[in-house]
């Protein structure tokens, strides 16, 4: 299958995400399509959030809301979806109240046998491939798109949880009680992920980011064994088939949510061209642990942006002063996702702030 997509009049995430020190530094934010923005809220209004997610035609309309919102100031685009949609294709049943939730999650692993045996991407998630293929072609070449998914542990834990919590206590008795099932399944969910993400390039993704927002739970023990082979399997199978299919490659960025104590070994070994930071790690330090091997992005509080103009200003500047005085390239985002109550009018001040202090000549 091939595409005409309208030519790429800005490149800034994809040569960053290389590595090049680019003359800004490209930003883009984690959820910038979502609910601090009223034209979201309005569309939510009168459609529920995954009958959004499988319409194209109002993903593609949510996904372009920022990039319009804020003319010249995103330099990347992300499809709106949400990383639970891989459970659904594997057969689960989940809810948006107004949190994720799961009327009947994975308890033991003999559940294991209510999910479908074979998971048919294109059946099954081909509403995010047209979502992003008509996205590709409204964007007008204007910013590049990214694609995404969950990462096995994070989606796993869900799966589980039947939610969000506080203690994962249900996913770590899996892993402590179940340790071979847990990690037989988290191989099959890493399947499906390479699926989507190849078919995510196929329809015309240029980006791929991998959410793991739940790295943080596991010890680096827990996570070397539970979400590192997951991780890995994904980028070296999803570059493999690109290649096979004679797909142009894609940079592939890995979001690890509070695991920078393997930021150095991710570099060395995950297989990721760039690899998100949240806020609780220095740049200057990030830099030093993964040296050239690697891109980051990242990586401000996203509750900087509760704290007024001055603070946002003054904690882009710092974050920028850290990023440049390094070698490589860097992506600025928040180091998750923003929240609903932050004014658009403040991240548009952020946005500002990185085109201004991320110059090379500033
Ligand atoms: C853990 C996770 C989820 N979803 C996602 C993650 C990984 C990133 C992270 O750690 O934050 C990823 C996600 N979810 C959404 C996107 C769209 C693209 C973007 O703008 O970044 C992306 C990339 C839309 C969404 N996903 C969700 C909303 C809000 C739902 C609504 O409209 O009511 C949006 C815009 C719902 C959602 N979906 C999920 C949760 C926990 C929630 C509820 C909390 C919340 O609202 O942030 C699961």
């Amino acid at each position: 299958m091939t595409h005409d997509f309208p030519p790429l009049k800005n490149d800034l995430l994809l040569r960053a995400a290389r590595g090049e020190v680019t003359e800004r530094a490209p930003v883009w934010v984690m959820r910038q399509a979502g609910r601090y923005l009223p034209e979201f809220r309005k569309v939510r209004e009168s459609h529920e959030f995954f009958e959004v997610c499988r319409s194209p035609e109002l993903a593609t309309k949510i996904t372009l809301q920022p990039i319009e919102r804020y003319t010249g100031l995103l330099d990347a685009s992300i499809i709106f979806s949400d990383i639970l949609v891989i459970p659904q294709a594997m057969g689960m049943e989940v809810l948006m109240t107004p949190g994720p939730s799961f009327p009947d999650p994975l308890v033991t692993p003999t559940d294991v046998g209510k999910l479908n045996a074979v998971v048919d991407v294109n059946k099954e998630l081909g509403y995010v491939f047209q979502a992003i293929t008509r996205t590709r072609k409204e964007l007008k070449g204007e910013v590049p798109l990214i694609g995404f998914c969950g990462a096995p542990w994070t989606l796993f834990a869900y799966m589980v949880e039947g939610g969000g919590s506080k203690t994962f206590q249900k996913v770590k008795t899996w892993i402590f009680k179940y340790p071979e099932e847990s990690k037989a399944l988290l191989l099959r969910i890493a399947d499906v992920c390479v699926d989507f993400l190849v078919g995510q390039v196929k329809a015309g993704a240029q980006l791929l980011q991998i959410f793991d927002s739940w790295a943080g739970e596991l010890s680096p023990h827990d996570f070397a064994i539970f979400s590192f082979p997951t991780l890995k399997h994904i980028s070296t199978n999803v570059r493999r088939r690109l290649a096979e299919e004679n797909l142009s490659a894609v940079p592939m960025t890995l979001f690890a949510k509070g695991a920078n104590h393997a930021l150095g070994f991710l570099a060395e070994n995950a297989g990721y061209d760039v690899l998100g930071l949240d806020w609780c790690i220095d740049p200057v330090e990030a830099r030093r642990i993964v040296g050239e091997k690697v891109a980051l992005q990242g990586n401000l509080d996203p509750n900087v942006l509760y704290g007024g103009r001055e603070a946002i200003e003054s904690t882009v500047k710092r974050m920028c002063e850290g990023f440049r005085a390094g070698k490589g390239g860097w992506i600025a985002n928040l180091g998750h996702g923003i929240t609903p109550g932050v004014d658009p009018e403040d991240m548009r001040w952020f946005l500002q702030c990185v085109h201004k202090y991320s110059s090379i000549s500033s």
